[in-house]
Formats: structure tokens, sequence, C-alpha cells
């Protein structure tokens, strides 16, 4: 894939009203909906300080969460303009639409110097379908494009994609830097390559172990996605998290990974919850006997020990997804011993994901990685080799 792409500074900027592309998709809190981290507000700053200082007019954009197409209050980003402001030190204006009335207006009237953010871009069922009616309505607000969403390059979408048949689109310092630096470490990493999944993405991020096979050397699967693995080979997994459409397909990774000589390393015990709550009764069971009215939580002290001794002799390690609801504390372990495996390992080590970089940061292990991603999903599928529509779509240097 060609990663020789145009950035905001090989364009004029100067004066110029630009739709920025952010990923502002963070982390909440699962009872209160605070932002738990700010690490991609942080991350998107460098760009806008960049673009405000040369006296552009700044049309930023995201989306948050999976409202489906509706408009859900619960996902409105008017809490990420509330802390952006904050963190740059002047007003964002916060549009109520997003390429309404509202919008339209607040980016017509937007000054060089000014910064706005449009409402979730879910919110409208045309962002994900990638409609270019949608795209064309957004990039009728700007000049330029600059894509500075890793987070999201590895989703066609209206805003990510799309948009770039309608104005010249360049990357910001963002997703330039991410590139320069994942594709450093992963070029030709040192061995043994360890990935390790987790997380509750699974039908999205359960294709990616197909091509994984043919790169690394250890697969380690946890977190959400290790139960349709443990039914895929006969096991009980209670109410845990499943892609039933998917047991075939573990099943072929299952052979695939014994064909090849990769080591795939599944949980052998797990810790089960009466409920998904922080304060559920739990207790530590065989991942293929976890009792019908019980759910996988985090991955067993058993698995911890399997997984780290991994880790620990690995050459490079690359991480997305949790190892278990860390959130609640009560399943936190898995993931902070995973954490601190990477922190001790003495590999070149890569966490990729929203969850997995906040849950990291939080239990303080931050400082001993390599490199903290701010793309999860899109981390792996540059570590996979697949061109990422969101950078293909930008202008060649
Ligand atoms: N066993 C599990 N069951 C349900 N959810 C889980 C499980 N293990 C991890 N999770 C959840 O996965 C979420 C993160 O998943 P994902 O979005 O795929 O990761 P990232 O944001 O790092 O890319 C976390 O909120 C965590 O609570
Ligand atoms: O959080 C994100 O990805 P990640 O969970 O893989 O890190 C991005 O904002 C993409 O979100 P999406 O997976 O809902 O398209």
């Amino acid at each position: 894939m060609n990663y020789n792409k145009k950035t905001i500074m090989d364009v004029d900027v100067v004066g110029k009203k630009i739709l920025l592309r952010c990923d502002f998709n963070v982390p909440q809190d699962k009872a209160t909906g605070a932002i738990t981290s700010d690490k991609r507000i942080v991350a998107a700053l460098p760009t806008i300080r960049y673009l405000l200082e040369r006296g552009a007019a700044v049309i930023a954009c995201s989306h948050l969460g999976k409202p489906k197409g509706q408009w859900k209050e619960s996902l409105t980003l008017a809490p990420v303009a509330e802390r952006l402001s904050r963190l740059l030190g002047q007003e964002v204006i916060f549009a109520k639409d997003i390429v309404g009335e509202d919008a339209k207006s607040k980016a017509a009237a937007l000054q060089g110097g000014q910064i706005m953010l449009l409402e979730n871009l879910r919110f409208d069922p045309r962002e994900e379908k990638n409609d270019p009616s949608f795209a064309k309505e957004l990039a009728s607000m700007a000049e330029l494009y600059v894509s500075d969403a890793f987070g999201t390059v590895h989703r066609a979408h209206a805003s990510t994609a799309g948009v770039a048949a309608f104005l010249p689109a360049v990357s910001g310092l963002l997703v330039a830097r991410e590139l320069e630096v994942m594709g450093g470490a992963l070029d030709n990493p040192k061995r043994p390559f360890v990935a390790v999944l987790g997380g509750a993405k699974v039908s999205d991020k359960i294709n990616v172990i197909n091509n994984l096979l043919d790169k690394a050397d250890t697969v380690i699967i946890g977190g959400g996605m290790a139960y349709t693995f443990a039914k895929a080979q006969g096991g009980s997994i209670g109410k845990s998290l499943c892609e039933d459409d998917k047991l075939d397909y573990a099943r072929q990774m299952i052979t695939k990974a014994q064909e090849k000589g990769v080591k795939l390393l599944l949980p052998t015990d797990t810790v089960a919850a009466t409920e998904f709550a922080a304060d559920a009764e739990s207790l530590v069971v065989p991942t293929d006997a976890i009792p019908d009215d019980m759910e996988g939580l985090d991955i067993g002290p058993e698995t911890v020990q399997l997984f780290c001794d991994a880790v620990r002799g690995a050459g490079t390690v690359v991480w997305n997804g949790p190892m278990g609801v860390f959130e609640f504390e009560k399943f936190a372990a898995g993931t902070r011993a995973m954490a601190q495996a990477l922190a001790d390992s003495g590999a070149v080590t890569i966490v990729g994901g929203g969850d997995s970089a906040a849950a990291v940061e939080q239990m303080g292990f931050a400082d001993r990685i390599t490199h903290i991603s701010t793309g999860g999903g899109a981390s792996l599928e540059f570590l996979e080799g697949k061109e990422l529509p969101g950078v293909a779509c930008l202008l060649d240097k």
C-alpha cells in the first residue's frame, strides 16, 4: 500500500476553510457518560493548532459510538466540544446538526483562527453508507479536507473516504505520524511477533485473525473475542459474547494455525459473572464450562499465566482489545496483567484502540509502552497489510 500521501505541510492552508475529520470516539463511563480518557482529543491538538495558527477556519467532525443512523442524545458530541475547548484554550463553536441549517450557517460565518465542531456524523444514516450526497454536503462547507482520524481510517464512510471525491484531501499530523511509527515497527518486526486480541467488537475484528496468522508467530485471543472460539470447539459459554455466524470461521482459524505452526493461545479459565455489573457475583470456571446463567467477563488466573509467558518472550507485541471488562475493577485483573507483561517484556510494544489505550493509561503503564496508537481496528488492518480507505483516498505526494 502507498503511504506516501500529502500532509497539511505540503499544501497551502493559510486562511482556508478546512473540513477536519477527527476521531473523537472517546471512551465514556458506562453509567454517567463522562469522558474517561481524552487521549484521542489530545492527539488531535497538534493538527488543530497548526491549522488555527495559520489562520485556517476549522470545521471539525467525528463520530461517537454506534448510534446507527439515529439521533441519540447520549451520544452527542457536545461534551467533546467542551473538553476540546478547555484543552485548546479557545471557544469551540458547536453545531446542533451535521449538514443542516445550524452547521451550514455557522460554517459560512466561521472566521480564520476559529474552530467549530459538527454534531455526531453517525446520527445521519448516510455516513456509514458512504453516501455521496452526504459526502458532498459535508464538502460544500469547506475548501480542503484533512484526515486526522487515524482510529477510523479503516472505515470507508462518507466523512473518512467519500468526501475526498469532492475536495482536495491530505492527512493531518496524527495520521502521518501513526503511519510512520507503525510502519517502522511492523515493516520487518523483531520476532517472535505476538498479536494479542480481545475487546468487544468481535464481529469486526475476528476477521483480521486470518491475515494475522500469516504474519505473527503467536496469536493470543482473550476478552469477548475468546468465547466464539470456545463455543466453536464444543464448549458451553453461558451468556458470554459470541458471534454464532463465525463458529465455522473460528474452527478454520484453529486449523490454519496448526497447519502454519503458529501458536494460537485461547483462555483455559474465565472469571464468569451472574450479570454485566461492577458488583456482580463471580467465580473462576473452565472457559468451556461456563454455567448457562453466567457470562465470561475476564480471563482467569491460569490463562493470565499462559498469555503473559508468551508475551514475556516476544520481540514485538501488538495488542488491541482488553482481556476483560476492565472498567469494573472486579474484572480488570486480566487486562492489568497483560499491560504489566507488555511493559516488562523488553519487546517493541504497540497498544491500539480507544479502550485498550485508556486501560494502559489508567493502570499506569503508558510510559513503558513503545507506541500507543489511537486506532485499534485501524492498527490491526494496517498490520494485516490491508488498504486503509481513509488513507488511500488522500492525494499522493
Ligand atoms: N469478556 C468480555 N465481555 C464483554 N465485554 C468485554 C469483554 N472483554 C472486554 N470487553 C469490553 O471490550 C471493550 C473494548 O472493546 P474494543 O472496542 O474492541 O477495544 P478498543 O477500543 O481497545 O479497540 C471494553 O469496553 C471492555 O469492557
Ligand atoms: O474506536 C474506534 O476503533 P477501535 O475500537 O478499534 O479503536 C474508532 O473510533 C472506530 O470506531 P468504529 O469501530 O465504531 O467504526
